[in-house]
């Protein structure tokens, strides 16, 4: 059996149906084991996961305010050029986007929205065909100005767009991790795969990170990760780890419709816990080990000053 044609029958065993042939396939490879390093290096994680409504945005808002409610310094970047749905989904109503800061009218200081708990927002811009289609030195241009920041944070979360665009690797790419929100559906495991495969061969990405979304217990969500990780360990050059589960949750939906997150409306509910058991986990990662990647990334390995106190 050559690989592609393996590949082929470890995808359709993984959605439970044929799918059809992906151009290409990668061996399968080493992970290199991240070194300990101190608390206080910025770190950005990139929430992604290729299909649209699987979630992305409601693991960065709640697992970003969660982090935040929790003492940490956290800025979300609304990558979502163009749709933004970040300010929606916060019932925030801002003057400026990331436009302006390409057309030097403001600088990323002065974009940052102040919204509950301490999280602070970056807004995308909505109905602006030109953010949906940036080019590689605009994408460079946001991705520097993090630098520019007087007060860098300790957690940069980036909600990506859904599909393969640029403005979704590009982003995913600069960003130190990379968490693909997946939900219990073919589609979202096999662009899930898709992306991962985009990442590990064009931008040299060796690990990601598995969010089940929308899922009714543990096993289920260690479940779904399995049939992902079980293709992406044979057929592709990254190593995929599962981070954690988020139930389907009637509050979150309901916070959604108040354009509140679920983290800061009912902190008790099952999903709030859940982003807060993930804002936890993430929270004792190691650094990530980017050595030798010449490519452009958040902050680069810039530190923060001390973390503040819980909220
Ligand atoms: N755990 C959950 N329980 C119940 N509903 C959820 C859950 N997670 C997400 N949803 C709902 O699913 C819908 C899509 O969520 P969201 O907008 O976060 O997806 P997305 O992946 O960011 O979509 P897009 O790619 O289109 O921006 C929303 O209506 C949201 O309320």
């Amino acid at each position: 059996m050559d690989q592609a044609s393996g590949l082929q029958r470890m995808l359709s065993a993984m959605v439970g149906r044929p799918v059809p042939e992906a151009a290409g396939s990668h061996q399968a490879g080493g992970l290199p084991t991240a070194a300990p390093a101190t608390r206080r290096m910025c770190r950005a994680i990139a929430v992604a996961g290729g299909k649209g409504g699987v979630g992305k945005s409601t693991v960065a808002v709640n697992l970003g305010m969660a982090l935040s409610a929790a003492g940490h310094e956290v800025i979300l970047l609304d990558a979502d050029m163009g749709l933004a749905n970040v300010d929606v989904m916060l019932g925030l109503t801002p003057s400026r986007h990331v436009g302006h800061l390409l057309d030097g009218e403001c600088t990323l200081e002065e974009l940052l929205l102040p919204a509950p708990r301490g999280l602070r927002v970056v807004p995308a811009g909505s109905g602006a065909r030109r953010l949906a289609q940036l080019d590689n030195g605009e994408h460079a241009a946001i991705i520097r100005a993090f630098d520019e920041l007087a007060q860098p944070p300790e957690y940069l979360l980036v909600d990506t767009a859904a599909g393969l665009s640029d403005n979704v690797t590009m982003f995913a790419a600069a960003a130190a991790e990379v968490i693909l929100v997946v939900c219990d559906e073919p589609a979202s495991l096999t662009d899930a795969y898709g992306l991962a495969k985009v990442l590990s061969r064009d931008f040299g990405v060796r690990r990601l990170r598995m969010v089940a979304n929308m899922v009714r217990n543990e096993g289920d969500a260690r479940q779904l990760h399995h049939k992902l990780a079980r293709v992406s360990d044979r057929f592709l050059d990254v190593v995929i780890d599962f981070c954690g589960w988020v139930p389907h949750d009637e509050r979150l939906r309901q916070a959604i419709r108040r354009q509140s997150a679920v983290v800061d409306l009912w902190p008790s509910s099952q999903s709030s816990l859940a982003f807060k058991k993930l804002a936890g986990a993430v929270d004792k990662w190691a650094e990530p080990e980017r050595t030798g990647l010449d490519r452009i990334a958040f902050f680069g390995g810039r530190e923060t000053p001390a973390q503040g106190m819980p909220r």
